[in-house]
């Protein structure tokens, strides 16, 4: 299948602008996510104790922290999933309290450890419906007329053009992922909260994932789940340290990987004294 050329003149929003930068966009009025004071309580245990957490759009920011430190149910909490005290505020709108449908709709976009497509429908009918969710009645009409710029778009950025007729349950692991991934820049999703993009992906479909993350995070706000410091290192701007539902650390991989606390938590050794 061909699909239709991008006009270089006419730069569409999906397109990539840049590289990610520690601390995110500096200049106009970048989006954000402002989470405070997150709290989430199963039966009395608290698995998300006050977190607080700012990321501008642009940031690649990491959340890292041991095995059942709180970082999959933050993003829960943030679209929905389970309930939650405080606050998260994405560029101005409070999006804890609504609804998962309305989340996503206010621009808030979340892939799981397991991708999730419809594995009978291609490539591109997979991505033909995500962008059926974000698309008003006269783009529907005009739809049948034509291929959607923005799943082409979404088919170039992730890499997937020559599997576009492809059945979503035949690509590999990776592939999948990317498809996720792209159905999420077709529902013009400003904020990505990605949960482990990488677990169980090959070293290339790794690298490649990383590059794709540059390229998407440049103007998004993005904010990945990872446990393989080796990619955190490679890709993340920024980085927040989780454990026992708390913030631990935060700053550049240098800095988190420096502060005796964040060594204790992954190594088990003694924080030097006056630390
Ligand atoms: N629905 C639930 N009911 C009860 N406890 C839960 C529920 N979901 C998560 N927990 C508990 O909350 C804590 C945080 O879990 P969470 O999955 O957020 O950790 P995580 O940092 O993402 O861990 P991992 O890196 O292993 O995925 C864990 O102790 C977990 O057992």
């Amino acid at each position: 299948m061909k699909h239709q050329m991008i006009a270089a003149e006419q730069p569409h929003p999906l397109l990539p602008q840049g590289e990610p930068l520690p601390g995110g966009q500096r200049s106009g009025r970048p989006q954000y996510l402002e989470v405070r004071n997150l709290r989430v309580v199963f039966d009395g245990f608290t698995a998300v104790d006050g977190v607080d957490l700012d990321v501008t759009q642009g940031d690649l920011r990491f959340l890292i922290g041991p095995n059942g430190a709180g970082k999959t149910t933050i993003i829960d909490a943030m679209t929905g999933l389970v309930p939650a005290t405080g606050s998260v505020n994405h560029t101005g709108t409070e999006i804890l309290g609504r609804k998962v449908h309305q989340i996503a709709k206010l621009g808030v976009g979340r892939t799981f450890q397991t991708a999730s497509v419809f594995e009978n429908l291609s490539v591109l009918q997979n991505l033909d419906i995500a962008a059926g969710a974000r698309r008003r009645p006269l783009e529907l009409l005009r739809r049948r007329r034509g291929t959607d710029p923005a799943v082409d778009e979404a088919l170039e950025i992730i890499g997937l053009e020559h599997l576009a007729s492809k059945q979503a349950g035949t690509l590999a692991h990776g592939q999948k992922q990317w498809l996720e991934i792209g159905m999420l820049l077709v529902q013009n999703s400003e904020l990505l909260l990605l949960d482990e993009p990488i677990a169980g992906m090959s070293q290339d479909e790794r690298a490649q994932t990383g590059e794709l993350l540059r390229r998407i995070g440049a103007n998004r706000i993005t904010l990945v789940i990872e446990h393989d410091m080796d990619f955190v290192r490679e890709y993340a701007t920024s980085v927040t340290v989780l454990a026992a539902g708390k913030v631990l650390s935060e700053g550049s991989v240098a800095q988190v990987q420096a502060d005796p606390r964040v060594q204790e938590v992954y190594l088990g050794t003694t924080p030097a004294k006056g630390h």
